[in-house]
């Protein structure tokens, strides 16, 4: 159970863990690449934690410590076949990717999660790949898991796909590095794309065109150092506990940057909010800066198409802001938030309207209405990391003791969530 009180101010110099997306793709690559991998601020989150045991449980040496790793790839067919099932956890990312990676290996593998993984759409990903040549099979025809997958050749496809999603876009082109011939895929708008660039670190040619990105079939990774930004799916979290309490100002150093993740950035300075970024910089062709933010009155404001995957994983925290914003903030053309680790526009409603939230569902989004005051409240995470996050920054500015249940999940991507918020808060 973790306790949040009122605080008076937020300041302070602080940073978050390392980014999610860019950590598994770190270690994924890394045991596919031959030679030595070297990566730093990992993020040990368990996520990342289930990624790295996947592989290990196909043969890949790998020291980890804290936020440091070191991954001995064996190159791309150096994997083995695992004597067990692979437990990806509570992780999406690690299934989808790990999924189009094992279509082309030449063993049998069964991929397994929690609860929440068990809900999650997985034919996104197993309809593509099976359009290649890929067998898998799955509970609903291959639609949940357990997913049972036997490697095989494949052949390349022009994919368009119905979501922007990095995760099936990922899986797409990871099976096509071994596919015949060319394979590309087309996103309705741009997600995220640490998948191109960190392929591109390691020595694969990417071709991208407008909304379409290709690669050929039969390049080879070669093992490199990786330095991993903060994650500002984490920061976000920060940044709405400074917009949150009157006479904060807060210092978030080495924020990844990608503008494919900034749409949090461009929500709170359209809604009146303060972030300068300083000390902007090049890592590992990923953009990094520091973030100054302070406290600013905020106003309602439309969230809605493009933009909507470049902060995706940022609107439960976007819905608390809202509450404390003058005017209406309509989110919309978020749909994908049903297949969340909950579905998050349920999960934020319901939660939210505890602390007397003046929120509406709708069908691709949610309606706010502020500024309302909230009043603490007993919350459950219901397992999902970021509602657990997102409802303890709406209890820094509630009245009362905000109580949020199953909040261990937080482990998933922000360990030390709690510590690194009480280091910064002013009772
Ligand atoms: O590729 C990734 O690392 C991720 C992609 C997004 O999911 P979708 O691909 O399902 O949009 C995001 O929500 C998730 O947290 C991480
Ligand atoms: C949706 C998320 O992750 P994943 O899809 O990897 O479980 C998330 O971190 O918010």
């Amino acid at each position: 159970m973790l306790r949040i009180q009122k605080v008076k101010s937020i300041q302070g110099t602080v940073r978050v863990p390392g980014d999610k997306s860019i950590s598994h793709r770190a270690v994924m690559f890394g045991a596919l690449a031959e030679g030595t991998t070297t990566i730093s601020g990992f993020l040990p989150g368990a996520d990342c934690l289930s990624t790295i045991s996947c592989f290990r449980r196909m043969g890949i040496q790998i020291e980890q410590q804290d936020d440091q790793v070191v991954v001995h790839g064996k190159g791309w067919f150096g994997l083995e076949e695992p004597k067990e099932k692979l437990d990806v956890g509570n992780s999406g990312t690690t299934i989808r990717l790990i999924s189009g990676i094992l279509s082309t290996q030449p063993f049998h593998v069964v991929l397994e999660g929690d609860e929440s993984i068990a809900k999650r759409p997985m034919r996104r990903v197993v309809g593509p790949l099976r359009q290649m040549g890929a067998k898998i099979d799955g509970r609903k025809n291959g639609e949940f898991t357990p997913l049972a997958i036997r490697g095989t050749e494949l052949s390349g496809i022009q994919y368009d796909s119905p979501v922007a999603s990095a995760q099936v876009k990922s899986a797409i082109l990871l099976a096509g590095l071994q596919a015949k011939g060319v394979t590309s895929v087309n996103e309705p708008h741009l997600s995220r794309d640490h998948t191109e660039r960190m392929l591109a670190a390691f020595g694969v040619q990417v071709v991208r065109d407008g909304l379409t990105v290709s690669v050929e079939g039969g390049q080879r990774l070669v093992g490199r150092e990786i330095s991993v930004p903060g994650d500002i799916s984490s920061a976000a979290f920060l940044i709405a506990a400074v917009m949150m309490v009157p006479g904060s100002s807060l210092v978030i150093e080495n924020v990844g940057m990608n503008p494919t993740r900034t749409g949090i950035v461009d929500v709170v300075r359209a809604m009146g909010g303060r972030i300068d970024l300083v000390n902007e910089r090049v890592v590992n062709e990923e953009p990094v800066a520091d973030l100054h933010v302070f406290h600013s009155e905020l106003t309602g404001t439309v969230v809605e198409g493009e933009i909507i995957p470049r902060l995706i994983d940022e609107i439960p925290v976007i819905a608390v802001l809202a509450s404390q914003a003058s005017g209406t903030t309509l989110i919309r053309d978020a749909e994908e938030l049903k297949v969340k680790e909950t579905d998050r526009i349920a999960t934020v409603v319901s939660e939210l309207s505890k602390f007397g939230a003046n929120i509406t569902p709708t069908d691709d989004g949610m309606i706010i209405k502020g500024k309302t005051s909230l009043k603490a409240a007993s919350i459950d995470s219901m397992g999902d990391h970021r509602i657990g996050m997102a409802m303890a920054i709406a209890g820094l500015s509630a009245e009362g003791v905000t109580q949020i249940a199953n909040a261990e999940a937080i482990n998933v991507s922000f360990p030390g969530f709690a510590a690194l918020l009480d280091s910064i808060s002013s009772k």
